[in-house]
């Protein structure tokens, strides 16, 4: 069964929209050189994810200038896992690798398959995503679902999808490209990089091909179960809802 990460939570609201969800891991975003609405600072990063339950694994998403970087920012936030940005070399993760306590998961360019066998022996996972031009994620685009179901029957190496998926589009990709997790940040989104509560739930549901059988598709398609407290404030007003 695939595996569902959530990536560019800000605040504890989406947070818990995430795990009653069902999703497998969150993802936050810091340190990273690119304009988005996803980010937060190293300590804000540190303070969500250990708001998090014991078992939702929780990601750290970085885009560090070097070795020295990457390290530090894993010490300071403590994640399970380091999602990497960058053009780092396969010698350089080896070392962050040995360096770190978190797993480590490398992002390549769908567009550069071959540097997905490069990295593959120096980590955890390789997340194959429709980077932008520096490197960076959370472009909403997708890629050719085909050759990356290429890299993923290949590599010796966990595969997570990413790029423009959505709770419409997921379950396709999932059944292409076959890989161990999907990933997904704008796709589930409101304005202003907050979550969208019925988005992130369909999401969910639509990649674990659970169609109505879950809570989670009861309460999207307003099954009359009660929401938590947790889940009013996810559908808070945009301008209610702390970041
Ligand atoms: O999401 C961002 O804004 C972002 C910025 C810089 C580096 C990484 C970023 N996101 C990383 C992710 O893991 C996203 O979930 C992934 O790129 C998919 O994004 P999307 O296409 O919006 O679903």
């Amino acid at each position: 069964m695939v595996r569902v990460k959530i990536c560019g939570v800000r605040n504890e609201s989406d947070l818990r929209t995430v795990e009653s969800a069902g999703a497998d891991a969150v993802g936050v975003i810091a340190d990273v050189p690119v304009d988005t609405p996803r980010e937060v600072s190293l300590g804000r990063a540190s303070e969500l994810l250990d708001a998090a339950p014991p078992f939702l694994t929780t990601a750290l998403v970085t885009m560090p200038d070097g070795v020295a970087e990457a390290v530090d920012a894993a010490e300071r936030v403590a994640p399970d896992v380091l999602q990497l940005h960058g053009d780092f070399a396969p010698e350089e993760l080896a070392t962050i690798r040995a360096d770190v306590a978190a797993d480590l998961v490398a992002v390549v360019d769908a567009a550069d398959p071959e540097r997905a066998w490069s990295v593959a022996p120096a980590v955890d996972a390789v997340l194959v995503d429709s980077v932008d031009e520096s490197g960076a994620g959370g472009t909403g685009e997708t890629h050719d679902w085909a050759a990356t179901a290429e890299v993923a029957a290949t590599l010796d190496a966990p595969v997570i999808l990413a790029g423009g998926l959505t709770p419409e589009n997921v379950a396709e990709a999932a059944g292409v490209v076959e890989p161990y997790a999907v990933d997904v940040a704008s796709g589930v989104e409101r304005t202003g990089g907050r979550k969208d509560r019925d988005a992130v739930r369909a999401f969910v549901a639509n990649a674990l091909g659970a169609g109505g059988d879950t809570d989670a598709d009861e309460e999207t398609s307003g099954g009359g179960e009660e929401t938590s407290d947790a889940d009013e404030d996810a559908n808070a007003p945009v301008e209610e809802v702390s970041s």
